[in-house]
């Protein structure tokens, strides 16, 4: 059951924004499901990294009366945080490169008191979604959720994401750009990820969007019965 502050208004819909056409398919899949038609929820498709996503969120707030952002997608898990099938419900939306680079390494904006670079999320929202996906036997962790502009692809990279943002969960592209939008328009956001791939060495071969795709359509029929 998901608790404050996000309260199903009536009349009000929920808009799930996915980065690209394959993930909007297998979430409208798992939506309609048992629910036929349309119940309330839009799915659209924001488009690849932060800055597509900002501005395909907003430009789709502004047309409709919305009481929810959520955005859906396949991503990368942290070892040891989030395994390759599993899904990742983010407690926090951190834009994990924007800020600085330094001598002695990165500052983000915070640090440089040059603005925020990280969104918390609902705690009531994180428990309803995280326990009703546990309810259905769906592995799901909580943690942060880094949108970066760049997929990492070394172990290099990784490890310094890791040391950067303390039990950081997963990595994607759009999740701070869907949720700055929702904050202009004070809106509740959440970021759900299934895990296609590990964050670290590019290994094409070990990303397992099939499987990640499928997950994220479990997942959805779940997020059907606890966001209505
Ligand atoms: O490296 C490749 O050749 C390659 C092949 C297929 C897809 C990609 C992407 O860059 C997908 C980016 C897309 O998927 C999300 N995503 C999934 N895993 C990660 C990740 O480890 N780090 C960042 N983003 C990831 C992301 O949200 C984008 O929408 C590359």
């Amino acid at each position: 059951m998901v608790t404050s502050p996000y309260k199903r208004e009536l009349g009000k819909r929920v808009l799930i924004m996915t980065a690209v056409q394959a993930e909007m398919e297998v979430v409208l899949s798992g939506l309609h499901r048992d629910r036929g038609s349309d119940k309330g929820i839009d799915v659209l498709v924001a488009g690849i990294g932060p800055v597509a996503a900002a501005v395909s969120t907003l430009k789709a707030l502004l047309t409709a009366e919305y009481n929810l952002v959520v955005n859906a997608g396949i991503g990368g898990g942290f070892s040891g945080r989030a395994e390759v099938g599993s899904l990742v419900v983010a407690n926090k939306i951190v834009a994990a490169d924007l800020g600085v680079e330094t001598f002695e390494g990165f500052s983000n904006l915070d640090e440089l008191s040059l603005g925020t670079t990280s969104i918390q999320v609902d705690n009531g929202l994180v428990q309803g979604v995280t326990e009703a996906l546990l309810a259905a036997g769906l592995p799901v962790k909580t943690g942060p959720v880094l949108t970066v502009s760049t997929v990492t692809g070394t172990a290099e990279s990784a490890a310094k994401l890791a040391a950067r943002v303390p039990g950081a969960a997963a990595e994607a592209m759009e999740g701070y750009g869907v949720a700055v939008a929702a904050r202009e328009q004070g809106l509740p956001i959440i970021e759900l990820r299934a895990i296609s791939n590990l964050v670290g060495p590019r290994d094409r071969a070990a990303w397992r969007i099939k499987d990640a795709l499928g997950v994220l359509e479990k997942a959805s029929l779940v997020l059907s019965e606890v966001l209505l």
